[in-house]
């Protein structure tokens, strides 16, 4: 669906994408994680032929972006960061305007909306003005926008930054939906929660480069253990990392808290307590795609 190569995208002097290499494979959910100002949008909007590369090779579902950019984006659905959704008009006139600019007929527009205001679980707030809508729901009405022309390729940047668990959650339902229909997804994210439960397969980013690629089970087990051990200490106290260092294959220390990652926390715990430690508190988890990430750039993803 995405062949890049040595793919780069300059500002001037700045180069915002290093030379970086992709592929995305038809009916995958594939992401780009990494902080704010790693490249991921810059590269997104590359994709979506919306800013032209200035290096490397780019093959969007086969075709040039900067050849065919209209027949591309003819196949593909586009999610902005910020929502771009018409207020002066309700929910379903949303579609219905977008269907028509994609040239479908009266009749095709009207059977379409209804389709994807039920996908969007948006049917009773049909004739609904848009402004008044929970952020949720704006952000399933734009994904259900840009879903009008039926593409093949999905691309979703930032898809529910600022959204509360509960909304997320129902986003990620309905993406999910998708990819079972055979749409393929591209998402970008800081969230690595979202990458996590998204994504079969993604490359995480930082200042432009690609540092990891994999999915998200092999990320964990290639760059970090089993399970993490978090340790917090009272305001003030110096943390002592030295006397735990042993306990683990790493540690992290972070400004309210040291991070061991140990194959068994617990035993690491006992341990802990076993050398007269009192932390404030304790919490043993599985590693996620944030220890992952920190692990590779020394910072967190939230940074
Ligand atoms: N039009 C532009 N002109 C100059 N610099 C830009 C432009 N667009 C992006 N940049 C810079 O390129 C870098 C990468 O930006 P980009 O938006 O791709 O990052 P991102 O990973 O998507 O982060 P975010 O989540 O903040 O969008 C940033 O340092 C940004 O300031």
């Amino acid at each position: 669906m995405v062949q890049a190569k040595a793919l780069t995208k300059r500002f001037g002097e700045f180069e915002a994408v290093r030379g970086i290499d992709v592929e995305v494979r038809r009916g995958e959910a594939f992401g780009f994680l990494g902080p704010n100002g790693a490249g991921k949008s810059s590269t997104m909007r590359m994709i979506a032929c919306v800013s032209p590369r200035t290096d490397g090779d780019l093959k969007v579902l086969g075709l040039d972006p900067d050849k065919q950019g209209p027949r591309i984006r003819a196949r593909l659905g586009v999610v902005p960061q910020q929502d771009n959704l018409d207020n002066e008009l309700t929910v379903r006139q949303n579609l219905q305007v977008y269907g028509r600019y994609f040239g479908l007929s009266r009749a095709q527009v009207r059977r379409r909306a209804g389709e994807l205001l039920e996908f969007a679980q948006l049917s009773d707030r049909a004739d609904a003005e848009v402004e008044p809508l929970s952020g949720g729901m704006k952000r399933r009405l734009t994904i259900a926008r840009s879903l009008v022309n039926d593409p093949e390729l999905l691309l979703l940047d930032e898809p529910t930054t600022g959204l509360d668990p509960q909304a997320r959650h129902l986003l990620w339902d309905r993406l999910f939906r998708l990819k079972a229909q055979g749409v393929t997804l591209i998402v970008t994210t800081h969230y690595m929660d979202e990458a996590e439960q998204l994504c079969d397969r993604l490359v995480v980013m930082d200042g432009g480069r690609i540092v990891a690629e994999g999915s998200p089970a092999e990320l964990i087990t290639r760059y970090s253990t089993r399970e993490v051990l978090e340790l917090r200490f009272p305001p003030g106290q110096v943390i002592p990392a030295e006397r735990l260092a042993d306990l683990a294959e790493r540690t992290e220390v972070l400004p309210d808290r040291i991070l061991l990652y140990a194959g068994a926390g617990e035993a690491a715990l006992e341990q802990v307590h076993a050398r007269g430690l009192r932390p404030l508190s304790s919490l043993v988890r599985r590693s996620t795609l944030e220890d992952v990430f920190l692990r590779l750039t020394g910072r967190t993803l939230v940074d």
